[in-house]
Order: C-alpha cells, then structure tokens, then sequence
C-alpha cells in the first residue's frame, strides 16, 4: 500500500498511524464516529487521511475546503463509495437517489427531484405543511410524553402528502409502522464504516440469519421485504386515483402527467416511470428522519435556553397578539427574524446528519500538495464545521442573535438556509429538499412556540452545551430526552383555532 502511495510523489493528508490491515477502525465508535473524526480534525487539521480495514477514508473538516472540492471539482468527488453502493444492493436500497453511483440514473432522479421543488413550486407545499403542524400540535397536546412519535408523523405526513398526496392515519397508520420499521434499519447500516467491514468480509452477508450476532443478515432480510412494499404501495395509490380521476396535485403524479408530452417511446416512458417511482420513495426516506430529528434539537435547545424560548414567544406574541386571536401563517415570517434565527442556529448547533452522506472519488487527485487516492471515500465532517470558533464564537453554546442581521430581510424563506448550508452536504449531491424543510421546520417551530411552554424534566440536569446528553447512533443522530410541555392557553381555546384553521 505505501509502495502504491510513494509513486505518486505526494503524500497522503495526515492523520491518525494505522495499525497493520485494520488500520484506524480501533478508536471509532462505531455509532458515533464523528467523536473520533473530529478529534482528528482538532490534531491533524482541516483534511485528514485514515483507513478503515483497505478502504481510504478522507475526512473533510471545513467548509473551505469542502468547497473547493466537492464543489470547484464535483466532477471527481460526486459519486459514492462503491462499497456502500454494494451493501446498498444487500438491503434492497441499490434504487434510492442518496446512494446512486454519479450515473445517468441519478441524474434522471436529480431532474425529477428539480422539477418538483423549484422555488415557486414550494409555496405550493405550504397548505400542507401547515396543516401537519396543526396537527402536531393537537397530537401533543393529547399525548405529549410520545412527543418523538409525533415528531414523526409530522415529518413523514407532510413528504407523503408532497410526493403522494397520501393521507397518513393520525394515529397507528400500518403504512408508517412499516416506514418507520425500515428507516431504523437504514440509519443503522447504511454507513461508510458498515460499508467498509462488509467490503473486507463479503462473507458476512452469508452468515445464516440465525446465527448469534447476526443481526445485519436479519435486518437486511427484513429491509428486502419491507423495500417493495413501502415503494409500491403509494405510487400504486396514486396511479390508481389517476385511473380514476381523482388525483389531487402531487410530486408523482405531476411528474407522471409529463411523461407522454416528453416521449413517446414506450421504453423510455418506463424507464421515466420507474424514476419516477424511485425518487419519490427515496425523498420520503430522506426527508422523515432528518426533519424529525431536526426537530428533536430545537426541543433540546429550547429546554436548556429558557431566555431563548421566552424571547421567541415575544416575538410571536407580538405579531398574532397575546391572546391567541389567531395561529402563526406563513406571511408571519418575514416579520419574525428571531424565528428565523432559531432555525438556522437548530441546524447548526447539532447538525443531525454530522458526516454527511459520503461522496467518493473517481479519479486520484492532488490537492494542497497531498495525494487523494482514487476510489476514496470522502466524508465531510458537519459536526466539525458547525464548532469552527472562527465562524461561529463559542460553538457549543446556543446563540440565535448570530444570525440576527443576516435574516432580518424582508423574504428568509427564499434565502434557504446557506450560512449553515454544511448541514445539507455540498456540490451536486447537495440536499434536494433543503427549502422544503426549511418550510416544514418554520410551521412547527412556530407552532410550538406559540402553543406550548417547553420545559426541563425535573431531576435532568444537563448544562447549557447539553453534555452528557444520550444520542442515537446511525447515519442521523437526534437526542434523546426527557420534554415537558405546558399549554401556554387554554386547551379548548387552542382546539377551537386549531380546529377554524384546518
Ligand atoms: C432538516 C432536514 C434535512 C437535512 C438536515 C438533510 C440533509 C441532507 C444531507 C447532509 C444530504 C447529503 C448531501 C451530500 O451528499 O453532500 C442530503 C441528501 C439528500 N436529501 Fe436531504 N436533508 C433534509 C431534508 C430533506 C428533505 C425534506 C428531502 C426531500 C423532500 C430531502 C431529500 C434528499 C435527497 C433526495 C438527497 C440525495 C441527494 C443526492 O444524493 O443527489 N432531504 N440531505
């Protein structure tokens, strides 16, 4: 392997002395690996090399040069390791845009996904969203110990209405149980360091299911059952209305409406079709877990900054009125900057997909001086950049007012969330729903903030950097703790508007 390196005349970046074949895997926490990537990044800088078994790991740890590669040269680095494109095949995932090789399949998915969220197309998702909020809020009100689930079905509702115009079960819907299911599996396996095992050891997806310890065989049985079921049974939903007359806009069946103007060539019309079918089942995994995990955060934040929630609710008081005369509407959102900050600074402080989705490389490449080997995997480490003091003074702490001058503009919707666009990922695999989220975030955010008092569980005492706080491990991560919620009026008075507005 260092004879192979030595050739190319540049050196690797640094980092962490592997030891001999399994390199640096000793020191990772195999569910929270960006403990030890951004160690590294404190010792070894802004770019740094590591090997997990054979596999090249490149860990990225600043937006400078995130930019510069994963944008200035995406040509190279937009593609995904291919052995987790391989594992991807094991769990009946080889279909979903996330994990596509930089290939004419993604970028028909990408297409797919541009035409239904450009800009204007968003405002058209608002109803939805606002309307799953409200939800949200009578859900909590009835069962707040369960808030995670509701969380949930807030997420999950709002993209199966967008893509599908399908109408989840406010409570025990059998088609979220089975999406739930599935997502757990997902954020548990399909990661660079699993990838990296599994490429050494292809042996260990032969190992019988029943074999102790064999849990990844077990769970990827159940992911190639559950895979076909979650895909069909919404796109069938719609086709079926379409047959029928009855469908309402959605993502699918706007994108199917095009097919025949485009082509009439039946071949293509199948392959558009099942690109169609593909992306949106992909878009909905993506969405659920990262908005719900998102959302977790600002809980988070809001129980262990009081002052922070006390000054938002200000704020909303003083655009609806203290008496609750009305709930909180999009046009509320220009006149509350301080929201607006409260968004952007969730994203920030824990980014709930820390490594983001690694990219790949497809050629060597030199960079800086350092050799970057062709097929490395490339992780950009979000965690990392969200604490770079530079950027943003006295990182662990939880500071909307950072961002006050900049969203204090007349439209922050449009503007997406760029100054903390790191936790979407970079160049062209950059996250295609971003300003949906962005959307889905606000309604609940602040419908929360109006509707509840959040506050600490008593006897949970975690300081102000949420140290010692239990997270959960995977590709997304999101706290896990315990949430009061205090009805800020009267439940009636909040059903009554609740009710008038949905
Ligand atoms: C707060 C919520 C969200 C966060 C934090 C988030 C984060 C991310 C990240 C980090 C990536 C990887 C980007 C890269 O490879 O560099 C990604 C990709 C993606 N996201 Fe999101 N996302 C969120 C919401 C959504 C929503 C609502 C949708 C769909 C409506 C969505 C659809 C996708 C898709 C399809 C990709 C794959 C893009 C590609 O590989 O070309 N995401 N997201």
């Amino acid at each position: 392997l260092q004879k192979k390196r030595d050739t190319k005349k540049h050196p690797l970046p640094p980092g962490p002395p592997p030891l001999p074949f399994v390199g640096n895997v000793i020191g990772i926490d195999p569910d929270h690996p960006w403990l030890a990537y951004s160690r590294w990044g404190t010792e070894y800088g802004e770019i740094v090399y590591s090997r997990l078994l054979s596999q090249d790991i490149v860990i990225i740890n600043s937006e400078r040069v995130a930019h510069d590669l994963l944008d200035r040269r995406s040509q190279n680095y937009s593609t995904r390791p291919p052995g987790l494109v391989h594992l991807l095949g094991f769990f009946a995932h080889d279909y979903s845009s996330v994990f596509l090789p930089y290939s004419d399949k993604w970028r028909l998915h990408r297409r797919i996904f541009h035409e239904a969220f450009h800009l204007e197309a968003l405002s058209s998702f608002r109803p939805i969203q606002m309307r799953n909020a409200h939800s949200l809020i009578l859900n909590l009100l009835a069962s707040p110990e369960v808030y995670g689930t509701h969380l949930h079905t807030f997420s999950t509702s709002i993209i199966m209405s967008i893509m599908y115009d399908y109408a989840i079960a406010p409570v025990d819907d059998p088609f979220l149980a089975l999406v739930e299911r599935s997502l757990e599996i997902d954020v548990k396996a399909l990661r660079p360091e699993v990838a990296a095992v599994v490429a050494e050891f292809p042996i260990l997806k032969k190992v019988p299911p029943w074999f102790p310890g064999a849990s990844f065989v077990r769970d990827a049985i159940v992911q190639r059952t559950l895979v076909p079921m979650i895909m069909d049974m919404p796109f069938e939903h719609v086709k079926n209305n379409m047959a029928a007359g009855t469908a309402a806009p959605s993502v699918v069946s706007d994108a199917l409406k095009r097919i025949p103007v485009k082509t009439q060539d039946e071949g293509e019309a199948a392959v558009l079709e099942q690109g169609i079918k593909e992306s949106s089942a992909s878009g909905y995994a993506a969405a659920s877990e990262t908005t719900t995990s998102t959302l977790y955060v600002f809980l988070l934040a809001m129980v262990l900054y009081p002052e922070v929630q006390t000054r938002a609710q200000a704020e909303i008081d003083s655009v609806i009125g203290e008496t609750l005369e009305r709930l909180p509407d999009w046009d509320d959102r220009a006149s509350m900057p301080y929201i607006n900050a409260i968004i952007l600074e969730t994203l920030r402080w824990f980014p709930v997909v820390p490594l983001g989705i690694a990219h790949a490389t497809v050629n060597d490449d030199i960079y800086e001086g350092y050799y970057i080997p062709k097929g490395a995997t490339v992780i950009a480490n979000a965690r990392f950049m969200a604490r770079d003091p530079d950027k943003f003074p006295n990182p662990t702490r939880f500071i909307p007012e950072r961002y006050m001058s900049k969203v204090a503009v007349e439209e922050p919707s449009t503007q997406g969330p760029d100054d903390v666009s790191f936790a979407f990922g970079f160049g062209r695999r950059i996250c295609v729903g971003r300003h949906v989220a962005d959307a889905s975030l606000f309604a609940a955010v602040v419908d929360i903030l109006t509707v509840f008092r959040l506050e600490r569980a008593p006897g949970w005492n975690v300081g102000p950097d949420a140290e010692g706080v239990k997270w959960t491990g995977g590709l997304t991560t999101h706290p896990v703790f315990p949430c009061i919620f205090t009805p800020r009026h009267t439940k009636e008075r909040v059903s009554q508007l609740l009710k008038m507005q949905c």
